[in-house]
């Protein structure tokens, strides 16, 4: 296990700067997801981990020693690329036996790990297979095994499931999780899928255009993400958001939401947070999960757009124009589109956001 630094870490490509700064701490044996969406700087940030790219400015530290001038070879670490490396002209068992051979391990105990690891990743009946017949799937579930069969004390994964099946994905999330926990690697693992980052990850470091957003427990980024980029990047929907305007009233500090002629309630410490922030134009925030339908007419009336249906779920489409919402329900709530229903959002859940800034308004913790 090591303990990874990254210490203000910065990278140009030319006149192009793809990582603006990064600071972030990777413990040791953690399951870190570096998540974002395409080109913001996620594999940039790997290769500079790996030692394929060089930083232009700041260190990369493991366990506090510095890796510049460290080739990739003497980092340690273990690298899956999305596009699996596997030598096709040799069978399952060679690809997997490769990394001990060329480190020299006895016969015997390549023997012992080939088989461990095979059977780990259901790949036992396959070992005596040519590589170049195999499907997609199994190439990567091979390309995975082949890393990690040399035990890096470093595990680097970058999009290793974008080529493979829905089916197959959801079962490899659960794997990979075991297979970080039954190693106790630390592993850095980039996506841009954020169910991916969400089930598999201790912690995820949340980028955007080649800066880091946030740092957090997939449950800290989901209730409390810093800003409206990261709010609506995780969760799937994303958060919902009102258009507001802070307003004093007899109740203290409300939000006036405008169009929909209601006024929401805040929490005093929410409010005590707003007027020290100052903004007055601001974006009323809550998860979709957090949605109350209210029976006795109460809340705020919203038509019913759309209604679907995902197995058990349900997802209600609300509102029109701007002022869009969207609540998910675990059972079939009985609501029909052309209806009109009356909403409230759960206590404690609502998030406010500068809405010229984007930045979270938060309470003091
Ligand atoms: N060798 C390079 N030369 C010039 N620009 C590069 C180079 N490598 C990456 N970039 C640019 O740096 C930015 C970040 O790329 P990076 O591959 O790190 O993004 P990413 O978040 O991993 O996205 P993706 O999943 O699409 O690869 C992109 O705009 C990319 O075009």
């Amino acid at each position: 296990m090591t303990t990874i630094h990254l210490n203000n870490l910065v990278k140009r490509f030319g006149a192009f700067t793809a990582l603006k700064t990064m600071d972030l701490e990777i413990r040791n044996g953690e399951f870190m997801a570096l998540l974002g969406p395409s080109g913001c700087g996620k594999s940039t940030t790997m290769n500079m981990i790996a030692g394929m790219e060089s930083p232009s400015e700041g260190r990369i530290l493991f366990d506090g020693r510095d890796m510049n001038g460290v080739t990739m070879g003497r980092r340690g670490v273990g690298f899956v690329f999305q596009n699996y490396a596997i030598f096709t002209h040799m069978s399952v068992y060679d690809n997997l036996a490769y990394g001990l051979k060329v480190r020299g391990t006895a016969q015997t105990e390549i023997d012992r790990r080939v088989k461990a690891i095979a059977e780990f990743l259901q790949l036992t009946p396959l070992l005596k297979q040519p590589s170049a017949k195999l499907s997609v799937n199994i190439l990567q579930r091979l390309a995975i095994g082949r890393s990690a069969i040399v035990e890096p004390a470093i595990f680097l994964l970058d999009e290793p499931l974008s080529n493979v099946d829905a089916a197959f994905r959801a079962v490899m999330r659960t794997e990979l999780k075991h297979l970080q926990r039954q190693f106790k690697q630390t592993m850095v693992y980039v996506t841009h899928d954020q169910l991916e980052a969400m089930t598999m990850a201790d912690r995820i470091a949340v980028m955007d255009h080649g800066v880091l957003q946030q740092v957090g427990t997939p449950l800290e980024v989901y209730n409390d993400p810093v800003n409206l980029f990261v709010a609506d990047f995780i969760g799937s929907p994303g958060m919902n958001r009102l258009n507001g305007r802070l307003a004093e009233s007899d109740r203290g500090l409300v939000v006036d939401l405008g169009r929909l002629g209601r006024t929401a309630p805040i929490s005093s410490d929410l409010a005590a947070a707003a007027r020290h922030n100052g903004a007055r134009e601001v974006v009323y925030g809550f998860r979709p999960e957090r949605v109350l339908l209210s029976g006795s007419g109460e809340g705020i009336p919203l038509p019913v757009t759309f209604v679907e249906r995902i197995g058990a779920r349900t997802i209600v489409h609300l509102g029109d124009g701007e002022q869009r919402v969207k609540a998910v329900f675990d059972n079939n709530v009985g609501l029909q589109s052309g209806k009109t229903a009356h909403v409230a959002i759960e206590p404690g859940a609502i998030r406010l956001f500068d809405a010229k800034s984007g930045i979270a308004i938060r309470e003091a913790r």
